[in-house]
């Protein structure tokens, strides 16, 4: 489990993130981060990254030896950032390589071209693995930056808005993976999402910012109602029960029954 204090951070003067104390989901589990644009969750998931400079602190709480610090992505971290925007020439499958760069040296062990292209089938991909990035779709690349996340075998994973260029029947493959390797590795998985119905129903623990601060963080099932969803985006929104029991939130008002 993730425990922020008092986290706090200023971008070129502006206070983006005001005193955030939250704690995630433990290990196995998703967390989410919902909120409207610009509230600051990007801000918040390159924190954690490693990548910008921030106030209070962020400890995990079972690995007291775990050390968090501005300027390097933390070990067993790794982190899909929002724009994965890439001229690479570089394959497909040497992309998710990159995943290992730490271990590589001038030869490449058959096991983890292996490992890679595993990665990639996962996902669709395998028709695509020997392909330029630069060749690619905009879906395909965010698919292969997901995979090269995985081939890190992280213990805490960072996704920004992981599906926001999928198709439906590539969001549903997409989140079950990580749904499925979040258990298996016994990963934990921060992610931000815009879908709502994606974060009701893939994930355990929800965070909702509002403005750069918490509006209320919690179980998933508690938090995320259609009241303060409402609250959060200003705008109403209602749900109902589907088949499997979980709730559909649509934007509207609720119909009244006749
Ligand atoms: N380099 C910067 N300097 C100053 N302000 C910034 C900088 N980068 C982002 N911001 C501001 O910080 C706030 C939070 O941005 P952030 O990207 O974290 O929002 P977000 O919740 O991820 O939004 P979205 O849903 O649109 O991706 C925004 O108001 C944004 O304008």
């Amino acid at each position: 489990m993730l425990q922020l204090t008092q986290l706090s951070v200023r971008l070129t003067g502006q206070t983006v993130l005001h005193g955030l104390d939250l704690a995630s989901g433990p290990q196995g589990s998703i967390t989410c981060l919902l909120g409207p644009n610009g509230c600051g969750k990007s801000t918040l998931l390159r924190t954690l990254a490693g990548q910008l400079a921030y106030g209070g602190s962020i400890r995990h709480a079972s690995q007291p030896d775990w050390q968090h610090r501005y300027g390097t992505l933390p070990a067993k971290v790794a982190w899909l950032p929002q724009d994965c925007g890439s001229n690479s020439r570089l394959s497909a499958v040497e992309v998710v390589l990159l995943g290992k760069l730490q271990t590589l040296g001038w030869r490449v062990p058959a096991q983890l071209q292996q490992q890679a292209r595993q990665q990639l089938a996962q996902l669709g991909l395998s028709a695509v693995a020997q392909q330029p990035l630069c060749q690619l779709s905009g879906g395909q690349r965010q698919m292969v930056f997901l995979a090269q996340a995985l081939m890190r075998e992280p213990s805490i994973l960072l996704l920004d808005e992981p599906i926001s260029a999928l198709d439906l029947q590539h969001q549903q493959q997409v989140l079950a993976l990580i749904e499925q390797q979040t258990r298996q590795r016994n990963m934990l998985t921060i992610m931000v999402l815009h879908d709502l119905n994606a974060a009701r129903r893939y994930s355990q623990h929800c965070w909702l910012l509002q403005q750069g601060r918490v509006l209320v963080a919690g179980a998933t099932a508690e938090v995320m109602t259609p009241a303060l969803l409402s609250q959060l985006y200003h705008t109403p929104i209602s749900s109902i029960t589907a088949d499997d029991g979980f709730a559909l939130f649509y934007h509207g008002r609720h119909a009244q029954p006749a």
